[in-house]
């Protein structure tokens, strides 16, 4: 074996090293928390939680959704009209975390209703907050606004955004088969980017 192949194989194991360590949640360290409908964002979030462990936790309404695309649509643009903030089903020990992966689909271009619901009633203050996300193909809109504006005194760390679903045509869940195996690529770097699993440790 030469010497690069002996390097090469040294940081292998330091990034699998790395990895397990992030991996120890038995403290609780890490929470990565969702809101998701049709599994898009669902599916991101277990992918993150695969690489570095901690609790997932998904959103949950007391008064949930509606089915119906169109439905919801004008329910959420209400909501987001009158600033409604819809009470949560979910309830978080959130003091067990330094390390919060909040993820979200864009609606209506904005932070969903529920999402500002949960940062309203946990702030994140002193703590590393992540967020992720998937659209519909036209971005993250005023989301990472509005989560600075909730958090201000968080550490708001550089997001993931990708296309998911587009229910409005009848497309639902696209990450899946190739496009999953792909997503994992993309989220391995984006986290060298962010460095999560140094600042973990
Ligand atoms: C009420 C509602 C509003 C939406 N508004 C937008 C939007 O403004 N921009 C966009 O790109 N996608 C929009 N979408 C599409 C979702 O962001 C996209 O399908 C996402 O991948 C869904 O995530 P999920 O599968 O985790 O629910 C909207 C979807 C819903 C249900």
């Amino acid at each position: 074996m030469n010497r690069q192949s002996v390097i090469y194989l040294f940081l292998i194991f330091l990034t699998g090293f790395s990895c397990t360590k992030a991996q120890k949640t038995d403290d609780g360290q890490i929470l990565i928390v969702y809101l998701s409908r049709t599994q898009n964002t669902k599916t991101l979030a277990e992918i993150i939680q695969k690489r570095v462990g901690g609790d997932l936790v998904a959103l949950e309404l007391v008064n949930p959704y509606p089915e119906n695309y169109q439905e919801i649509v004008s329910q959420v643009s209400d909501e987001l009209d009158k600033g409604f903030l819809p009470p949560l089903k979910t309830k978080i020990d959130i003091d067990k975390y330094d390390i919060v992966f909040i993820g979200f689909p864009t609606w209506a271009m904005q932070l969903p209703p529920p999402v500002q619901s949960f940062l309203s009633q946990y702030p994140m203050e002193g703590k590393t907050l992540i967020p992720f996300n998937t659209n519909a193909g036209y971005g993250l809109g005023s989301t990472i606004d509005t989560i600075k504006k909730l958090c201000p005194k968080a550490t708001i760390m550089k997001e993931f955004s990708m296309v998911g679903g587009k229910e409005r045509d009848g497309i639902f869940l696209t990450i899946e088969g190739k496009k999953k195996t792909e997503t994992e690529l993309k989220v391995e770097k984006w986290f060298d980017s962010i460095e999560i699993l140094v600042e973990s440790e």
